[in-house]
């Protein structure tokens, strides 16, 4: 199903605030995929049952017909009804191993670590696929998550699984974020809140790409190898 090799690139978070309903949404990532996205995450904090299992359904639908994977917000029976292909778990979000044990080994599990490397380990330990730092700016989304350096990417790379960085990542602080040694960049804002998701997933992938092939190479552990 993935086109890349590695888990890397841009990470793009939908949000309520700017996709007010399912066509909305819609029109939002299918803008995100025409520029080239490859992965996406679902968040609606919001959202009743119901809603948040119709739209992780019509996501999984779009997202497969571009070759994008999606992955699920806090919810990993909303990953395994929806067919989404993995869940991002926060360290209030529960368990990764009871997570894999519900989706399976394809599945791609993330982790919240914060700016914590005793986090990363557990996580990795606990069976992740890849470990999220943040927030690495003043982030509007999420303006009191706990701050990260940027310094903490390089650290992390013993570790050998991909690193996201995220929060408050424009696609002008973008290019530094990559150079730090981040496998993807996530955003909410940078590319939902924009009238062209396309044209910012595009200029993401500008700043980002030179350093995201050398980062590459310091990752051991693969986890769309399974997939591929
Ligand atoms: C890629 C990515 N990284 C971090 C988060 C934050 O997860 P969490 O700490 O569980 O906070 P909420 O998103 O649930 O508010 C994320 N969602 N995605
Ligand atoms: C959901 C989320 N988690 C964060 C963390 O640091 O863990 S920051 C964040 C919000 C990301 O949105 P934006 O790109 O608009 O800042
Ligand atoms: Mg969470």
């Amino acid at each position: 199903m993935a086109e890349t090799a590695f888990l890397t690139g841009i990470y793009a978070i939908t949000d309520p605030r700017f996709m007010a309903d399912d066509t909305q949404l819609l029109e939002k990532v299918e803008s995100a995929l025409q520029g080239g996205l490859r992965l996406l995450q679902y968040r609606d904090k919001t959202a009743d049952a119901s809603k948040a299992l119709r739209q992780a359904r019509l996501l999984a639908d779009l997202c497969h017909s571009y070759d994008c994977l999606l992955i699920i917000n806090d919810d990993a029976e909303l990953a395994r009804a929806s067919l989404a292909d993995g869940v991002h778990l926060g360290q209030g979000d529960g368990c990764l191993r009871h997570a894999r044990e519900l989706l399976g080994t394809d599945a791609l599990l993330g982790r919240t670590c914060h700016s914590s490397l005793d986090l990363a380990h557990q996580a990795r330990q606990d069976g992740a696929d890849y470990l999220a730092f943040g927030r690495c700016f003043v982030s509007g989304t999420k303006p009191l998550a706990p701050v990260a350096d940027l310094g903490i990417f390089k650290q992390a790379r013993p570790l050998g699984l991909p690193c996201v960085a995220i929060g408050g990542i424009t696609p002008e602080l973008a290019g530094q974020v990559a150079t730090a040694g981040a496998h993807m960049i996530a955003a909410v804002e940078g590319i939902f809140a924009t009238a062209n998701p396309a044209l910012a997933v595009r200029q993401y992938h500008e700043a980002c790409a030179p350093s995201f092939s050398f980062n590459l190479n310091e990752v051991q552990h693969d986890p769309l190898s399974r997939t591929l």
